[in-house]
């Protein structure tokens, strides 16, 4: 494409000497032909200056703005925390337990000079120091820092930080400060001025972000946002009035350059933001498209969190000698340094019930997005939430107008919990995310960052849960690889504290309270005081915490609602060995035979001086069951804690055992997957999202395996396993978990014993 390979347009750079000066930080790997070296002392100097600047941020202990001690790196090595340590006023003391660098104790060092991140001390324009202070920014974050020079210099950039670290300002303020510096030396500007800086994003609402964040940045600049889903005519007509900035998605951009609305021609500054997306497959073609329209005279940048190999290859293509910044590291942790991480074993049939529960204990009241693979599963999560908590959804076969409404809604916090997905894994920079949960697994590790990446953004700590099944185990476990990242493998909550934290929730509800509503309540509370004492607050929480009746039972080994875990013990002097399954079984026919019948799995207590045996029953059995007589020697217990299992029981304190019920469920998953498998992994991805204006166009998707690792490879990895008792009725074989009173057995009932 030799109109894309252009020479690298050098635009004015007043001042560049001084940027100069400033260098690179040593902390980000920058590569480029030659290679150049920025790992010297006054580079690490800047380091400093930069995790001080962290330390005013909210979250405490924290390396901040993208940067880790382990991620520190030279063109060719990353170097160690050693590094840190030789200089001059670096404290040992000042490192964490993890070897980051502790911002705190670091507060007290003389920092080179703080002031070469002040904003005003940048030289920016008035116009735009101004706007910039006016929103809170003082100070650079690191890859801003990093990108600064470089952009200035007019060097085509690939840029890697993780998420929530500020990459939209790291390209803006040096575009904006270029093009108002030129626009100063011009005058007038022209009535029907073309674009001089075009920035090209992969959703609509990510479209729009970027040009909110340009608009307050720059408001004297005319910056015009285009994209699908709303009628042309408006965004037509802003750009006849003559624009500075163009933002959108490719699809739009394609229709108004054909419709002769919009013109290139004089783009001198192209931006691909999430880079990786915008040259994933399905996308390319349109982005080359939109490329072979723009001057062959222009810098080039490419932002992203995640940069997989096959996009630095790529991107080599399009860009002209590109330097390549990257805050991130291969061998370390892609995730930003806030964001606490869990995984939570589920079944297909106690997910939902787990989902709320994780949202009313990690949530805490702040705002949470769930991410789910299929438009249809955003829909049916939303409103199963909705009986007890406001939720939403969000993907692409919403109308354009309600994404918006729904997105402005959750930013206003009209409601707490967004359920969405793909579409809204990328770039949205949405405040108070507190919980973000992969209600199911991402597609690739690239999609786990950025969902995870929601929240824990700006310095802000947050926490990203992961649910998976058994099956998805491997899976778990090579992402953790693949993102250099650590889950706290963990137990659903427990009811108990799921009433604890929703009555915490309502506590803090009660004191918004106006003082003026609580005065014309008073009597009235006062009457039920005297007459109830603590029990008539107790019934308000409860009632507004939406427990009014008792929350119904759980199966504390795969947590579906209705059901109760059983313990049985029986004293060895009693038995004539060790109780078995079958003799469980056997049990339960003597003294109730409805509970032979429906019992689940049986498991028995990894400890072998209790012989005893845990099992799930309905409620209304085990009601009728613990109210019968049990021969000599037995105890029966419903249980609110699982003791520690044998081997093949369910997970309890510890991770990933697998339940006969699931291992045979997994049959009939992998038989429900191989249509979804013969569609192709580009099928199955389109089916699950929409890539904003590019699929709502119709256009050809094409798998993106051949580029992107994703987890597809590991076949079973992706079955959602845990079938369900009561949803596969029609195979009694499927659904029996315990084993056979006749022959012993697993899977079948003794009355469906082959050998009867
Ligand atoms: N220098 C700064 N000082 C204070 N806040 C900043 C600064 N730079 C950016 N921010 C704020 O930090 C937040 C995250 O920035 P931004 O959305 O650009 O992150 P990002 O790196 O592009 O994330 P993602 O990878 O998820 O797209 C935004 O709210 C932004 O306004």
């Amino acid at each position: 494409m030799a109109s894309i390979l252009g020479v690298t347009a050098i635009h004015h750079a007043p001042n560049l000497d001084m940027y100069r000066r400033m260098g690179t930080p040593a902390t980000a790997t920058v590569s480029s032909s030659p290679s150049l070296s920025f790992a010297d002392k006054s580079h690490f100097n800047s380091l400093k200056s930069l995790t001080s600047l962290s330390s005013s941020s909210s979250s405490s202990r924290r390396n901040l703005s993208g940067f880790s001690s382990s991620a520190i790196a030279t063109p060719n090595s990353i170097l160690s925390e050693e590094a840190f340590r030789s200089l001059d006023g670096f404290s040992k003391d000042s490192l964490d337990d993890n070897g980051l660098i502790d911002s705190e104790a670091n507060s007290s060092l003389a920092f080179s000079d703080d002031d070469e991140l002040a904003i005003s001390k940048l030289g920016l324009p008035q116009r735009l120091s101004d706007a910039l202070e006016k929103r809170g920014i003082t100070q650079l974050f690191a890859i801003q820092r990093a990108v600064l020079v470089p952009a200035l210099e007019g060097r085509d950039l690939i840029a890697r930080a993780k998420t929530g670290t500020g990459k939209t300002l790291a390209f803006g303020i040096p575009i904006i400060k270029k093009i108002t510096e030129d626009d100063e030396l011009k005058s007038p500007r022209r009535r029907s001025r073309l674009p001089r800086v075009l920035v090209l994003t992969p959703t609509r609402e990510l479209a729009k972000q970027v040009e909110k964040e340009i608009k307050e940045s720059a408001p004297y600049l005319n910056t015009v946002c285009v994209y699908g889903g709303v009628s042309y005519v408006t965004q037509q007509s802003a750009l006849s009035r003559g624009v500075d900035v163009v933002v959108g998605t490719p699809g739009r951009i394609i229709d108004l350059i054909n419709g002769n609305s919009l013109n290139l021609g004089e783009v001198e500054y192209l931006v691909l933001d999430e880079a990786d997306q915008m040259l994933a497959v399905g996308f390319e073609e349109d982005v080359e498209v939109i490329l072979e329209k723009l001057p062959s005279q222009r810098q080039n940048m490419l932002f992203s969190a995640t940069m997989p190999t096959w996009v630095k290859k790529l991107a080599r293509k399009y860009l002209d000698n590109p330097l390549t910044i990257d805050l991130v590291g291969d061998q370390d942790e892609k995730l930003a340094e806030g964001i606490k991480l869990y995984a939570i074993l589920t079944t297909a049939t106690s997910k939902q019930t787990i989902l709320r529960d994780l949202v009313t204990v990690y949530a805490k009241g702040g705002k949470t997005i769930v991410f789910t693979r299929t438009k249809r599963d955003a829909d049916e999560v939303s409103l199963a939430l909705a009986n007890t908590i406001t939720s939403e959804a969000l993907h692409g076969d919403i109308s354009q107008h309600q994404r918006e409404r729904t997105l402005n809604g959750f930013r206003q916090g009209k409601f707490t919990v967004l359920v969405a997905t793909d579409v809204a894994s990328r770039g949205l920079d949405i405040p108070n995310v507190d919980l973000v949960i992969h209600y199911e697994l991402p597609n690739d590790p690239e999609t786990f960052v950025h969902r995870s990446g929601r929240t824990g953004r700006a310095g802000k700590e947050g926490t990203a849960i992961l649910m998976f099944t058994n099956s998805q185990r491997r899976t778990v476990r090579s992402l953790e690889r693949d993102v250099g990242c650590k889950f706290e493998f963990a137990n659903p909550p427990g009811i108990e504290k799921v009433l604890e934290s929703s009555a915490e929730q309502v506590v803090i509800t009660l004191r918004g309270v106006h003082p003026e509503s609580i005065e014309f309540f008073t009597p009235t509370a006062q009457k039920l005081i005297d007459e109830q004492g603590a029990g008539a607050l107790a019934a308000a929480l409860a009632q507004l915490s939406g427990f009014s009746r008792p929350p119904s039972s759980r199966s504390l080994i795969n947590h579906e609602q209705g059901w109760v875990t059983l313990q049985l013990t029986r004293d060895p002097s009693y038995s004539r060995g060790f109780l078995s399954a079958r003799s469980v079984t056997g049990f339960l026919s003597d003294v109730y035979s409805p509970a032979a019948d429906e019992v689940g799995k049986i498991h028995l207590i990894a400890d072998e001086r209790i012989n005893g045996a845990v099992f799930d029953l309905p409620e209304e059995i085990a009601k009728e069951l613990l109210n019968k007589d049990l021969p000599e020697g037995n105890t029966l217990l419903k249980i609110t804690k699982l003791p520690p299992l044998q081997d093949d029981g369910p997970p309890s304190d510890s991770y990933g055992r697998f339940s006969g019920r699931e291992r045979s469920s997994r049959n009939s998953s992998r038989d429900r997957r191989g249509s979804r498998t013969s569609r192709g992994w580009g099928g199955s991805s389109r089916d699950s999202d929409d890539d904003g204006d590019l699929f709502s166009r119709n256009r050809g998707f094409r798998s993106n395996s051949s580029r992107g690792r994703n987890f597809k490879s590991s076949g079973d990895d992706w079955l959602i396993g845990g079938g369900s008792r009561r949803s596969s009725r029609s195979s009694s074989m499927d659904r029996f978990g315990g084993s056979c009173f006749n022959c012993g057995r697993m899977g079948h009932r003794a009355s469906e014993c082959p050998n009867n």
